[in-house]
């Protein structure tokens, strides 16, 4: 056996910043050019405060809250912001969805948000179980925007922001940790008071410290904790505090180290909701939303499809199917994705790509060969257990290899699961012959098929569609019977005792006509003799058929593979006669076999 020295492979990086010269030698990558130096790691850009976590063992059973914010932070980064039929048509698909906490605008921005909120407070648009939220700035003159706006709303979040993080501080509002703590107090009070002078109005108050995950640990606490106070929350009226990657920094591990340590340290914890709003920069959006909801997180904030600012929200959609896709109920109606996708393309005007997680037009489709076998061969699998279990396939348990949920589940046909191109095998082809046209293709003429399937669309370099490849089988296999060198003119056969058979015809042999007779223990046996007795001789190799529906009027399918003269060809017949469906069978192999004669 051979022996293994034990290696340590040495650190990539130098101070510097370059490959050491003795990188190990299975890795051949060289330093680009790019001035990678120019950034910082966030480990030095901001504290980072916990090292005893507990979030990597725990796992997630039951779903956050959702809050949707596709009318707010999707909608401010719309080059065209939604107009109220636009917003209108997003909030009553979210309520359909089962979304109960909505953001709804930030009034204070423009008229067109004002309006809609309005148009919420005045049309009857909000279910009884539904609390709309607005978004203002920590500003005296917005927050009373704000209010204005939701006049006559019975129930209402007013979600109040402010930046905590150093940068923000400095460059942005130009004030000390100090003044910016002032600042919020004195919005959060004046909110208060404003919020007080509508005893009747159910007013719950939210806030964001923006670009939490870049703010000292201690300072967020700190605000944090003054605004719970200042809010007077309680259990029964808990205030929202929602920690925001604002801006995606860091390895999403880091971002629940963060939500962690505000979970166990936030005074009057059962009195706060933690929320979180994670921002998608380096693309582990919904990787920080899920370690955030297993490090403490009660609530999410994010949009359809990931829409929002630069690179997007967190995708609420991919977040709710995969706890879906671990047996979790989402609590959120996912069953028509497609008319999801609809509405969100058109409020939007931005279309979703065709491989976004769960709700791409592609993202169940396979085109390669072993996909596509080990998927055809799954949903037999599927459909046999559920036979077996006595319960429909709907219903039975789900273990289709390279489909992490049933397509159906989300509205999904199974016509879109296998396409075939040219890097496409035989399961797939057979798979589709088979759930599109009711042929069953002998296991031994499948690689025939796939090899005639694969030279078409090699040639022409495009897809080929359920249509495409039975026309394609039905030229090759079925045609040749009716036009080829050897034509059955008329034929007749008779069962001349027990087991004895005769088969009498005419043949157009290339335009000369010939009559034949032959006699063997089947139809089939007695049609070759006949063939022989004209100089093609012909032996019948495999041989199977089947209906193609049931009931009265189906179609028989015949295929036979035939070696005729020295040359074997597979050929196929259908026929609402049996008999007929094989004697065609035979006849299209013998065809194909002699045009390809020199
Ligand atoms: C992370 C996020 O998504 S935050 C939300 C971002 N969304 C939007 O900006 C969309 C809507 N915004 C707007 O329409 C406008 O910015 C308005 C109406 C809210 C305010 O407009 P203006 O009064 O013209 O101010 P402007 O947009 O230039 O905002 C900058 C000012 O607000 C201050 N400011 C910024 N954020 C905040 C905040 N959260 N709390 C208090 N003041 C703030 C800035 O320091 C700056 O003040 P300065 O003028 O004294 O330097
Ligand atoms: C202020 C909040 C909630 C926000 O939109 C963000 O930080 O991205």
């Amino acid at each position: 056996m051979a022996s293994c020295e034990t290696t340590t492979f040495p650190t990539l990086r130098t101070p510097s910043g370059d490959l050491p010269a003795d990188a190990p030698g299975w890795n051949p990558q060289r330093p680009s050019a790019m001035p990678h130096h120019r950034y910082q790691p966030v480990h030095d850009r901001v504290a980072l405060p916990l090292v005893d976590r507990t979030w990597p063992s725990r796992r997630i059973e039951r779903p956050p809250l959702w809050v949707p914010v596709d009318l707010r932070d999707g909608n401010q980064a719309l080059a065209e912001p939604m107009d109220t039929a636009r917003k209108r048509r997003m909030f009553d698909l979210l309520v359909a969805m089962g979304f109960k906490e909505i953001e709804v605008g930030y009034p204070s921005a423009s008229r067109t948000d004002f309006d809609f909120v309005r148009h919420l407070a005045t049309s009857g648009a909000v279910p009884e179980d539904v609390t709309v939220s607005v978004f203002t700035a920590a500003r005296r003159d917005l927050i009373d925007r704000t209010i204005a706006s939701i006049e006559g709303l019975p129930r209402t979040v007013v979600h109040l922001y402010t930046a905590t993080a150093p940068t923000w501080r400095e460059v942005v509002l130009d004030r000390s940790r100090a003044e910016v703590h002032g600042l919020i107090e004195d919005a959060a009070t004046y909110l208060m008071r404003r919020a007080e002078e509508r005893p009747g109005a159910d007013i719950r108050f939210e806030f964001s410290p923006e670009v939490f995950n870049l703010t000292e640990p201690d300072f967020v606490l700190e605000v944090c904790n003054s605004v719970t106070e200042l809010w007077e929350a309680c259990p029964d009226r808990p205030v929202i505090h929602n920690l925001p990657a604002t801006v995606e920094v860091a390895t999403p591990n880091v971002y629940a180290d963060q939500i962690e340590y505000m979970d166990r340290h936030l005074a009057r914890r059962a009195s706060v909701i933690l929320s979180v709003h994670p921002h998608n920069d380096r693309g582990t959006g919904v990787a920080c939303a899920e370690l955030a909801v297993l490090a403490g997180a009660q609530r999410v904030e994010g949009c359809l499809f990931g829409n929002g600012e630069r690179t997007g929200n967190v995708d609420l959609v991919t977040l709710a199917l995969n706890l879906y896709a671990q047996g979790v109920n989402p609590m959120i109606d996912f069953s028509d994705i497609d008319a999801v996708r609809d509405v969100v393309e058109h409020c939007t005007r931005l279309p979703v790509h065709p491989r976004h997680p769960y709700g791409g037009a592609l993202v169940h489709t396979a085109f390669s060969g072993t996909h596509q076998d080990a998927i055809a061969k799954g949903m037999a699998q599927h459909a046999k257990q559920a036979a077996e279990q006595g319960v429909r396939a709907e219903e039975a348990a789900w273990a289709v290899p390279y489909l992490p949920i049933d397509p159906g589940d989300i509205g999904r046909t199974y016509e879109e699961v296998i396409r075939i191109n040219s890097q496409s095998g035989k399961g797939g082809i057979a798979h589709l012959l088979r759930t599109h046209h009711g042929l069953d293709l002998p296991k031994a003429m499948r690689p025939d098929f796939s090899r005639t399937v694969q030279e078409t669309s090699d040639a022409g370099g495009q897809e080929l569609s359920h249509k495409d490849l039975w026309e394609l089988f039905r030229t090759t296999y079925i045609a040749p019977a009716e036009d080829g060198p050897v034509k059955l003119v008329s034929w007749s056969t008779a069962e001349t005792g027990p087991g004895a058979h005769r088969f009498a015809c005419t043949l157009d042999l290339d335009g000369r006509e010939r009559h034949c007779q032959g006699s063997g223990n089947g139809p089939l046996s007695a049609l070759t003799d006949a063939l022989g007795t004209a100089g093609i001789a012909v032996d019948i190799l495999t041989y199977a058929e089947h209906a193609t529906t049931t009931g009265p009027g189906s179609h028989a399918i015949s295929y036979a593979e035939c070696r005729v003269r020295d040359t074997t060809c597979w050929g196929a017949g259908l026929d609402t006669s049996l008999l007929a469906a094989s004697v065609h069978a035979v006849m299209a192999a013998v065809n194909r076999a002699e045009r390809s004669r020199p």
